[in-house]
């Protein structure tokens, strides 16, 4: 299966320790990680292996999307910084309501991807 992992800037730090902490599920043989830019470079200093998209304001959250539509996605991980202003936030609602439209399970918080992880 293919996940998703993308995280605002103000949560970055909070990303890579649920990361570190989970690192075995993540690392499993039967799971691929596609990740926006700058997310995706914590990722690979976390040690893990990465498909490094455009960085989010570049379009990294619309490839995203448009892999999800594919069929190619079926899991997203995007801790949000509902407090932060984002210049793409367009891009970021359309991800987030594509995975509506085609069913994909987006946690956007931690909470809730500490249950998601317990599915691995
Ligand atoms: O902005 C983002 C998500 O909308 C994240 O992008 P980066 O991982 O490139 O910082």
């Amino acid at each position: 299966m293919t996940i998703a992992i993308i995280a605002h800037d103000g949560k970055k730090a909070e990303m890579v320790a649920f990361i570190k902490d989970h690192a075995p599920l993540f690392q499993q043989k039967n799971i691929d990680l596609i990740a926006t830019g700058t997310t995706g470079s914590h990722l690979e200093r976390a040690g893990l292996e990465v498909k490094r998209m455009e960085s989010g304001p570049m379009g990294g959250d619309a490839q995203i999307a448009s892999r999800l539509v594919e069929g190619k996605v079926d899991m997203v991980i995007f801790f949000r910084d509902p407090l932060g202003k984002h210049p793409h936030e367009v891009d970021v609602n359309m991800l987030m309501r594509l995975c509506d439209v085609h069913n994909i399970p987006l946690a956007t918080n931690q909470a809730a991807a500490m249950r998601f992880v317990k599915t691995l």
